[in-house]
């Protein structure tokens, strides 16, 4: 878990409750953890203040020429701080056309610091001083390639690196067949980072499918589930804005998709929507397929609000089921 920076108060609170809720996945400890477990309601990370934050969500136009499409990236940047934003998100696979054809070939070393997209991200957010979750590129590393989502302070420090833990697999036929398994590894670590706009989960796109891992971000005291993503034209009208609604009533919490515009000409025909969700599944922005940069004002205290509403956390049945959280 990316803790980012907190204050050393807030810090030394959040690595207690984390150490409580660490479970070692050794076999030897793992039964009487689990019973454990099951019984008791986990210790929730508190979260941090209240504030508000006004959110863009670059919904770029993403093409095969990865030199346009990071001066694309940049020039979002700069419009989304022009026009007020404190946090700006990009989206799915932005650098590249989203086919398993083009990953390998536009996959940057992030570690080994050549990368040229992470390089732009980093100078982008310092130079206009945003927290920036900057969607995801391919990365390269150790002779694997990752699905990875990059998050900037407004200082240009790189706060977490999230890779995309569940990997888009599927076939509908007459629809949309996709194999991300084909070229890429997945990641082995849900990410949640604090930042100066707030405790933010990281998913990308087909993460958004699986309701744990925003429970586990939930239980980590995120604010604001972030998910750049690229839908497509089948399953991005049936499911897209039904799932951010769900995670967020869910886990009375914001969430926030990214996709890339609809391009014509590509194989992959992205849903586009980019979308803001508040923690009742109020829809707080969106838009249809084409390139703009969606905005929303997101009220952190709505959280609270809602929770002393509708008590949902203190009301789980932790004695009928739980959430095991392996990867803190
Ligand atoms: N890039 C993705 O993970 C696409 C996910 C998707 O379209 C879905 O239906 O899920």
């Amino acid at each position: 878990m990316s803790l980012g920076r907190l204050s050393s108060a807030t810090s030394g609170l959040l690595v207690q409750s984390a150490r409580k809720l660490h479970f070692s996945a050794s076999t030897a400890t793992m039964r009487s953890v689990v019973t454990a477990a099951t019984s008791a309601a986990p210790e929730l990370v508190p979260t941090p203040g209240t504030m508000k934050v006004k959110l863009a969500l670059c919904q770029m136009a993403t093409s095969a020429d990865k030199v346009e499409n990071i001066a694309a990236a940049k020039s979002a940047i700069q419009e989304a701080s022009s026009s007020g934003a404190s946090l700006v998100v990009l989206p799915e696979m932005w650098n590249c056309p989203y086919s398993n054809d083009s990953f390998p070939s536009y996959a940057e070393d992030i570690d080994a610091g050549a990368s040229p997209s992470a390089a732009a991200l980093a100078e982008a957010a310092r130079g206009h001083a945003v927290t920036l979750v900057g969607g995801s590129i391919p990365e390269r590393s150790d002779g694997k390639l990752y699905n990875t989502c990059l998050v900037y302070s407004k200082e240009g420090q790189l706060l977490a690196k999230h890779r995309k833990v569940h990997l888009f697999d599927i076939d509908i036929p007459g629809g949309v067949t996709f194999k991300e398994s084909e070229t890429l590894t997945a990641g082995q670590a849900g990410t949640v980072v604090d930042t100066d706009a707030g405790r933010l989960g990281i998913g990308i796109c087909y993460d958004i499918r699986f309701p744990e891992l925003a429970m586990m971000y939930t239980q980590r005291g995120a604010q604001l589930l972030v998910y750049p993503g690229a839908f497509n034209t089948t399953t991005g009208p049936a499911h897209w804005e039904l799932l951010q609604k769900a995670r967020a009533v869910d886990n009375q919490l914001f969430v926030a998709t990214c996709s890339p515009a609809r391009n014509p000409e590509a194989s992959y025909q992205a849903w586009g929507h980019s979308t803001a969700v508040d923690p009742f599944g109020k829809v707080l922005a969106t838009t249809d397929e084409k390139p703009g940069i969606v905005y929303a004002e997101l009220d952190y205290a709505e959280l609270e609000k809602r929770r002393t509403n509708m008590p949902l956390m203190q009301q789980k049945r932790y004695d009928l089921y739980s959430l095991l959280d392996k990867t803190l």
